[in-house]
C-alpha cells in the first residue's frame, strides 16, 4: 500500500551544500528533506494502525537481528495482528529514509503506538524490561488489560 503511495509522491525533493561550519573540514554535506506528500503519507500509515513497525523484512522472515527483537518483544506481548501493522523497508528505498527524516531516528526498526514515534530496538526493549510497554500497549487497547482479561476468562469458565 504504502510502497506505491510512495511511489506516486515521488521524487522527494533535494536540497544541497550546507556548510558543516562546526567541522574543522568545513564539509558541504547533501540534506535531503521530505515533500510534503511523502510527510503525509507516513502520517497517514503511522495513525491508520494502532501499532505500527518499520522493519527490514516482516515478522514471518525477518532480515536484520534488532527488527527480530522488535517482533519477538511484541509476540511476547501477544499483539493481536490486527492491531498491527509492518512495513518492510528493504522493499521500498524511499520509505527507508523518508521514515528516518520523519522521525529524525537515523535507524531501523522504528516502532509507532497510536500515531507516536516510540523507538528502535534498544528502546522498546528497556521499555519492556521496565513494563513501560505493556502499560502503553494496554492504554491504547491494542492488549488488554491483565485485570480485564482475568475478568473476561472468569467469565468463560
Ligand atoms: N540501536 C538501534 C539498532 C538498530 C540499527 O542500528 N539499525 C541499523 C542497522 S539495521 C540501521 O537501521 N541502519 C540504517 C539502515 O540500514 O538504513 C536500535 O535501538 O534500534
Ligand atoms: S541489517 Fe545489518 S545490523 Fe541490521
Amino acid at each position: 500500500m504504502l510502497r506505491s503511495a510512495f511511489n506516486r509522491s515521488l521524487p522527494l525533493s533535494w536540497r544541497t551544500t550546507l556548510p558543516l561550519s562546526r567541522s574543522p573540514y568545513a564539509v558541504n554535506v547533501a540534506r535531503r528533506f521530505l515533500s510534503d506528500q511523502a510527510r503525509s503519507q507516513i502520517q497517514k500509515a503511522v495513525t491508520a494502525h494502532p501499532l505500527v513497525v518499520f522493519m527490514k523484512g516482516n515478522p514471518k522472515t525477518p532480515q536484520c537481528g534488532f527488527s527480530r527483537a522488535v517482533v519477538q518483544i511484541l509476540d511476547l506481548h501477544q499483539v493481536p495482528p490486527e492491531k498491527m501493522k509492518t512495513y518492510d523497508v528493504l522493499e521500498d528505498q524511499e520509505l527507508r529514509s523518508g521514515i528516518k527524516e520523519f522521525s529524525e531516528w537515523p535507524t531501523i526498526p522504528q516502532v509507532y503506538v497510536a500515531g507516536e514515534f516510540v523507538g528502535g530496538c534498544d528502546i522498546v526493549l528497556k521499555m519492556h524490561q521496565s513494563g513501560e510497554l505493556e502499560e502503553l500497549l494496554e492504554k491504547h487497547h491494542i492488549i488488554p488489560k491483565v485485570a480485564d482479561e482475568a475478568t473476561a476468562n472468569a467469565q468463560a469458565s
